[in-house]
């Protein structure tokens, strides 16, 4: 009950309302409280270090199924009302991935009503993610396909572990699957539209310091350097006056959060007539069958 609560608020509250900062003065004490003590979740471990870092710890390869991205945002959201909590480090409790992207297990062989709820779980985390009123860098320690690809594009600064066996990009249509238009929005805001069109196509999945040179990344650093940077830049980050960031990040992102907003149910009719459909079912099978057979 508590996850669907969440899953049914909306991030852009948070990234363009002045009430945010109401509620955030009414409960900041017991809050401030409470959220200064590392969450103990099962797949998304928040440590409150020397910078707040969100972990992604659902093994093997971080899918993110319903149960993560569920996690997530209840996680983030607790620390977006948190006043003490200015900045969010995303990373993988894992060397070599950071995330494997969407589970796909949850998108075959399941009824429409549970499509529809893994559909809304996806928006609901980009919402937060992207809406986002703190800093957020991504710490990328390893591979990134489609949906980790998405959350690393909804920070605002991405590091990259320097190693050319890890990738990052929208792969959708080498699953023989479209990335929706929120998706490709977020990656023309980062890269630009002309890289976007021919990543999309052509499903392409970037080594790191190829990612690099196309900007989908900001930064490559050794593996082991990556979260300490990571550190290093959120310092930079939060020297800025915080109201001037947030209102420049809103301006930058509102649009793109207003248009999934204001299809958000259109949305999900869609994604689920199109997972239903047999020939996309059959395609995520050959997929699946694919990545179990290369060992
Ligand atoms: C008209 C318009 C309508 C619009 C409709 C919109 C539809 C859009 C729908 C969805 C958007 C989709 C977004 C996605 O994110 S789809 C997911 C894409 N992800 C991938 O392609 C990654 C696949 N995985 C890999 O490439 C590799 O696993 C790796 C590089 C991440 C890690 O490699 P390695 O360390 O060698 O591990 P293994 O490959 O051996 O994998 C281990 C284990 O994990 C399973 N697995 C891997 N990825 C996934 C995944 N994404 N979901 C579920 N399970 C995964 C893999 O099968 C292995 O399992 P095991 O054999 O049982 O151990």
């Amino acid at each position: 009950m508590a996850a669907q609560a969440v899953l049914r608020s909306s991030a852009p509250a948070r990234l363009l309302s002045g009430s945010f900062y109401i509620r955030k003065g009414v409960l900041a004490s017991w809050q401030h409280y409470q959220s200064r003590r590392p969450f103990s979740n099962e797949k998304v471990l928040v440590e409150l270090d020397e910078s707040t870092v969100m972990k992604m710890k659902n093994p093997p390869v971080n899918s993110l199924s319903l149960d993560v991205l569920t996690e997530f945002s209840i996680s983030l959201e607790k620390l977006e009302i948190d006043r003490g909590c200015r900045g969010v480090i995303l990373t993988s409790a894992f060397p070599k991935i950071f995330s494997a992207g969407l589970d796909i297990t949850e998108m075959c062989g399941k009824s429409a009503e549970h499509y529809a709820a893994f559909w809304r779980a996806v928006q609901e985390m980009w919402l937060k993610l992207y809406g986002s009123n703190m800093v957020t860098i991504a710490a990328i320690n390893g591979s990134s396909p489609a949906g980790g690809c998405l959350m690393a594009m909804c920070c605002d600064y991405r590091i990259m572990a320097d190693n050319p066996k890890f990738a990052i990009g929208l792969n959708e249509t080498q699953l023989g699957i479209v990335a929706p238009f929120w998706f490709k929005e977020t990656m023309v805001n980062t890269v630009g539209n002309r890289v976007t069109e021919q990543s999309l196509q052509l499903g392409q999945m970037y080594p790191a310091p190829d990612a690099l040179k196309i900007g989908l990344v900001d930064k490559l650093v050794t593996e082991e350097k990556v979260q300490s940077t990571a550190v290093a830049a959120m310092s930079q980050w939060l020297a800025v006056p915080d109201h001037a960031r947030q209102i420049t990040k809103s301006i930058m992102r509102k649009p793109t959060i207003d248009n999934l907003v204001k299809h958000r149910e259109a949305d999900i009719n869609n994604f689920v007539s199109f997972i239903t459909k047999d020939s996309i079912q059959k395609s995520l099978q050959v997929y699946m069958d694919r990545l179990k057979q290369k060992k």
